[in-house]
């Protein structure tokens, strides 16, 4: 655990009783961290319009909710002082703002994805791609029937980084229909939404008669629980700044 040392005296966790807050409180039970409980739906937590009456110097925030919620959170911890790691995905333009804004007055910590094996990934995409150009390539991402939002933001980052690797923008195809051959310069993206799957993230580079294919896949969202507390340990006594799961690991 990076940091542990300095981690915080405090992980107040929103969405508590959500999947991966519930995985968080397991966490921090765990690592004996002491937890201030976030939710709209215990009463045993605090509500998120009492948070700002809550937090206390020493305090981490960390975040996995829904955009709508989380930006609020990430204004209150700003305004409190607190850093803040933030796993909530979905975010659109404005939302991608406000955790910039967030960014100048504390710390703020920000990752798709947790698992440390999807850091991985993304650096052995980046060297396929630069290894491969001209490949066909293809972005399949596979998660539990309850993701509200697509594709995942897991999926976002492997392209972006498919992107930076080949010095272009590929045009990002949402599968196809109908009559629909494959173009110059596209990149195909799936989304699969099925049973209780945790994370699972398929790039296929193909081409010269050969295909390479790159998987992760989370087998419990105690993965992502424990890259983002290995986050708040390091990112507590921080500068402000906008900081990456990359730099602690
Ligand atoms: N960065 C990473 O490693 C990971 C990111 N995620 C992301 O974390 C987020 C949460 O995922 P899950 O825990 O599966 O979702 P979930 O639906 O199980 O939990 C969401 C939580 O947010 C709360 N919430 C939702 N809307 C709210 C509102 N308007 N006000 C107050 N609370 C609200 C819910 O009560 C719930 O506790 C998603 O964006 C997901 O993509 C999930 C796993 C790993
Ligand atoms: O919603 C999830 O479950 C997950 N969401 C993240 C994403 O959108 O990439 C990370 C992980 O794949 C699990």
């Amino acid at each position: 655990m990076p940091g542990a040392e300095l981690g915080p005296d405090r992980v107040v966790v929103t969405g508590a009783t959500g999947r991966m807050g519930e995985e968080l409180l397991a966490a921090c039970e765990e690592r004996g961290h002491d937890v201030l409980a976030v939710s709209e739906s215990d009463d045993d937590a605090i509500s998120g319009a009492d948070l700002a009456d809550h937090l206390e110097p020493g305090d981490v925030l960390v975040d996995f909710t829904l955009p709508e919620a989380s930006l609020g959170y990430v204004e209150t911890a700003a305004d409190a002082g607190v850093p803040v790691v933030i796993g909530t995905t979905g975010y659109d333009g404005a939302g991608e703002a406000s955790i910039e804004e967030a960014a100048e007055q504390v710390p703020v910590l920000r990752a798709s994805n947790f698992a440390r094996g999807i850091q991985a990934l993304l650096g052995a995409v980046r060297e396929a791609v630069a290894a491969l150009p001209g490949y066909d390539v293809e972005v399949t991402e596979t998660h539990h029937n309850g993701k509200r939002d697509a594709p995942s933001g897991t999926a976002l980052s492997i392209l972006d980084g498919i992107d930076d690797a080949r010095g272009d923008e590929l045009d990002r195809k949402y599968g196809r229909e109908g009559v629909d051959p494959r173009e110059d310069g596209e990149v195909g993206v799936h989304v699969r939404r099925a049973g209780g799957i945790k994370g699972e993230h398929e790039v296929l580079l193909a081409g010269n008669e050969e295909v390479l294919t790159l998987t992760h896949r989370a087998e419990s969202r105690g993965v992502f629980a424990a890259g983002a507390l290995d986050a708040a340990e390091w990112l507590a006594g921080r500068e402000a700044g906008l900081y990456a799961f990359e730099d602690l690991i």
